[in-house]
């Protein structure tokens, strides 16, 4: 029988009159079912209950995605302040282990935004809050708009790592990228690879070193209309690829999707 390669998302969690919900945005799942060609599931945010490596069995690949809220500051060892807000305890004691056994047993990986942030946590470095009070950093808060094209509009340049993984994904060394956050990565991982910068320094694209796989995180949201922007197509047909390689190594008989 033939296979579409499944795609987990780990969920945000949020409390509703008294019950508690889990929830991905519907422009992450797209991005993986219409550009990279594979099936995506939601991952419940919910560790105490889910056996992860059982779990990952059945997974050919995971995005991380972004979020409104904020990692937890003594996950990389600071105090938490009211800047730091707001949290989701349940996100991220489900996503900082899974990426760490993703990693391990060479899925390929995506992280996005709140995700690139886990990602740069999870290999050991510390995330800086409130960019925009900064001196010499840029606003990388979304404009206040209700429209999401305004929002998630490209807003800012960046400079792309001569000869590196972004690069040869994207076919050049500079794009416009939309900008929806607050936080930005502070102590940079070692086991993480610079792929791009913003003009003010952020880094806004990494890659983990020997990894086994896709694994890369971006700042921006590919996901965005991703069928209607040529560099997130390349990075989502990237990604699929990647899944489907590793999809075949474990026996399955691959389905294409026109
Ligand atoms: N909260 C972090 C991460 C920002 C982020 O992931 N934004 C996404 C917003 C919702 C979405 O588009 O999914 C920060 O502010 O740095």
């Amino acid at each position: 029988m033939s296979y579409l390669p499944l795609v987990g998302l780990p969920a945000d969690t949020y409390e509703s009159h008294g019950f508690q919900y889990h929830s991905i945005g519907d422009k992450y799942v797209r991005a993986v079912a219409e550009v990279a060609l594979c099936s995506p599931v939601m991952i419940p945010s919910m560790i105490d209950a889910l056996q992860l490596d059982d779990l990952l069995e059945h997974f050919d690949g995971i995005v991380m995605t972004g979020a409104v809220s904020n990692v937890h500051p003594p996950h990389y060892g600071e105090q938490p302040t009211v800047a730091h807000e707001p949290y989701d305890h349940g996100r991220d004691a489900t996503t900082l282990k899974l990426i760490e056994k993703v990693l391990k047993k060479g899925l390929p990986l995506f992280c996005i935004c709140r995700g690139f942030q886990e990602l740069n946590v999870v290999l050991g470095g510390t995330l800086e809050t409130e960019l925009q009070q900064v001196e010499g950093r840029l606003d990388h808060r979304a404009p206040d708009h209700d429209d999401v094209d305004v929002r998630y509009a490209p807003s800012h340049a960046i400079n792309i790592r001569p000869g590196g993984l972004l690069e040869q994904i994207l076919g050049k060394r500079e794009t416009m990228v939309n900008s929806i956050h607050r936080q930005g990565i502070k102590r940079l991982a070692k086991g993480l690879q610079v792929e791009a910068t913003a003009p003010d320094g952020i880094i806004e694209a990494v890659s983990v070193r020997d990894a086994k796989s896709f694994a890369m995180g971006t700042q921006w949201h590919p996901e965005f209309r991703a069928l209607n922007n040529p560099d997130s197509v390349k990075l989502f047909t990237a990604f699929g690829n990647a899944v489907r390689g590793y999809a075949a190594a474990r026996g399955k008989t691959l389905r294409t999707v026109a």
